[in-house]
């Protein structure tokens, strides 16, 4: 809670029939009944309440008309506030309030008071107060993907999300795609960026990876950059991204909000919140293919998303479907994975801190970035790779992860990495080592609960900058000779199981799920760009604090 600060308004009004001292303050709109008599009443507790400003989604003036009222968007409230036979001026303030599970709702309470003066006075100070906040968007762009999840992108948008950014004073300019890329091919050739404060994205992580495609492709042709070379600084996205969540796994949305609900989505954007993530750009042979900020996965959970494309028609039922059958399936890959360590920085993947609101480890660490990259920019000679920190790791995988976020979604509420962190310029390399169906369950049930899914022999997890890998097939004839003596029956076997599949034997490569999309190519460089856009989010909120003393209602 924020100090009250100066007074900027100070009035006695009425809440349903009983009068509150009300106070606004730059930062503090504070409500409090006041004591009917000084005596102390065990079932009736002094009520006060207070919200920051920065919380408040819009006041609205109620308008008297032949004795009831109507708002002045129209519709009629029948609020005869009285007292004795006056009828009484009135406004409404709509804030956000925090429910279960970090959701937010709108909220709102009526103010009445017999002067009209003074109700006025009210209205327009916190609307001034509302307009001079900077960070609140004003003119939004909006893609809604109809067909995501379970085809609800556009009720979701229509019946949750649009009223809300009415009531707010947003205007937007919505776009339904008609196909898939509709709205990256929007934003990387059409769009008219310099009239909106924002992009609001209504789907799922695939449609959300669409959205930062278009985005940071256009920022980086707009700044003059190479967006193909894996060696470029790319430039951050000014436009802030808000996902109205309405796919599949939307894990993107849950892992930076806390949940996924639409409306708790739609007022973090309203309220202006702003979150910086990070960003890995994926090249194979120089090539780009494409960039994540949630899992890239390769073995497991690319073959999850590889079988369950097929299924669509299930809808996200079809995860689980493909995810147990995979399971038994129980395909292992080999390859040789290289990466470089994140070094001189805050946090490990295995440590008890968490990514929330306001992360000093994100701070500390993105600032530790950028002057990194400044000095690579100056002097290319000092970077990791010329001076030989790369480390590789060869072997048969089940899976290889790369985190770059917590990935926490409701299949999995703490996620693949729960220490990892969203805007650190790292990604949390999990590499799952060939084990038993049973010891690979064992992990997996790790995901779902609280127990430490990195405790086990054939897990390991490294934190990056960056990384490489190289699937079995792929590799050079040297490479291959050093592992011929080891595996020369197996190599005869795989080759012969290419072309029969039927016999059951493991196939010799997968692919990569890279926030839900499949990469084509299995042999890729990973480079992780710190905190290259930004969400309407503010990251997960920790749990409130009971007593604080900072709020004028404990005083
Ligand atoms: C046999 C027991 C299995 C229990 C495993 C539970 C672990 C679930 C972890 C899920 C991590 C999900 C990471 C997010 C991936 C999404 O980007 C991607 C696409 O999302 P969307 O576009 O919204 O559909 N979703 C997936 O790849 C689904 C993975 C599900 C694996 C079971
Ligand atoms: N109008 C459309 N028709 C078909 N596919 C689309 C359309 N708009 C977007 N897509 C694609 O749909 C895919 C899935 O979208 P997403 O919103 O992530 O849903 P889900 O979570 O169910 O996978 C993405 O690959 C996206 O590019
Ligand atoms: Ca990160």
């Amino acid at each position: 809670m924020e100090r009250p600060g100066r007074l900027l308004l100070q009035s006695e009004l009425r809440v349903r029939n009983a009068a509150y001292d009300v106070s606004l303050s730059r930062s503090l709109l504070t409500w409090k009944r006041r004591a009917a008599s000084p005596v102390y009443h065990p079932f009736r507790p002094s009520v006060c309440h207070s919200v920051p400003v920065s919380e408040i989604i819009s006041v609205r003036e109620e308008e008297e008309e032949n004795g009831s009222r109507q708002r002045d968007d129209g519709s009629w409230k029948k609020i005869r506030e009285r007292e004795g036979k006056d009828c009484r001026q009135a406004f409404t303030v709509l804030y956000v309030e925090r429910c279960q599970q970090h959701r937010w709702r709108c909220a709102e309470v009526t103010f009445t008071c017999s002067d009209e003066t003074v109700c006025q006075h009210w209205v327009s100070s916190i609307r001034e107060q509302l307009a001079s906040n900077t960070s609140r968007p004003k003119h939004l762009l909006v893609y809604i993907n109809p067909y995501g999840g379970k085809h609800q992108g556009k009720r979701i948008y229509e019946q949750k999300v649009a009223p809300l950014f009415t009531q707010a004073g947003i205007s937007t300019s919505v776009i339904v795609t008609e196909y898939a890329n509709h709205a990256r091919d929007h934003l990387k050739m059409e769009a008219e960026l310099k009239k909106f404060d924002g992009v609001v994205c209504v789907g799922g992580d695939g449609m959300f990876s669409e959205i930062i495609h278009g985005l940071i492709w256009r920022t980086q042709i707009d700044c003059g950059v190479d967006p193909n070379s894996p060696e470029e600084a790319l430039s951050p996205c000014s436009l802030r991204i808000g996902i109205i969540p309405a796919g599949s796994t939307d894990c993107i949305c849950f892992a930076t909000v806390g949940t996924n609900d639409p409306v708790t989505s739609a007022l973090h954007i309203i309220v202006g919140d702003s979150q910086p993530l990070d960003v890995c750009s994926v090249h194979h042979n120089n090539m780009f293919l494409r960039y994540s900020v949630s899992l890239l996965g390769y073995g497991f959970y690319g073959d999850v998303l590889s079988d369950s494309e097929r299924k669509r028609w299930m809808g996200p039922a079809r995860y689980d479907f493909s995810g147990v059958k995979m399971f038994l399936t129980h395909h292992y890959y080999e390859g040789t994975v290289s990466y470089l360590p994140a070094r001189g920085i805050i946090g490990t993947p295995r440590d008890a801190t968490r990514c929330r609101s306001g992360c000093v480890i994100c701070q500390h660490n993105g600032q530790l970035n950028s002057e990194r990259s400044e000095k690579y920019e100056m002097d290319e000679a000092s970077d990791s790779e010329s001076s030989g920190e790369w480390r590789t790791i060869r072997g048969k995988f089940l899976a290889i992860n790369a985190a770059s976020m917590s990935c926490a979604c409701p299949r999995s509420p703490k996620g693949l990495s729960p220490a990892a962190h969203l805007a650190d310029g790292t990604t949390d390399l999990i590499l799952v080592r060939k084990c038993s169906r049973f010891n690979f369950l064992r992990h997996l049930l790790r995901h779902t609960s609280k127990d430490d899914q990195f405790d086990l022999t054939f897990v390991e997890v490294h934190r990056v900058r960056r990384f490489r890998f190289m699937p079995r097939h792929c590799q050079s004839d040297s490479d291959l000779e050093l592992d011929l003596h080891e595996n020369s029956k197996r190599q005869i076997f795989s080759q012969i199981c290419k072309d029969h599949p039927a016999c059951g034997c493991a196939p010799a490569y997968s692919s990569w799920n890279c926030d839900g999309e499949i990469l084509t190519h299995t042999a890729i460089d990973v480079r992780v760009h710190c905190q290259l856009i930004k969400l309407f989010a503010r990251g997960i909120e920790e749990l409130p604090v009971f007593e604080d003393l900072t709020n004028p209602c404990a005083i």
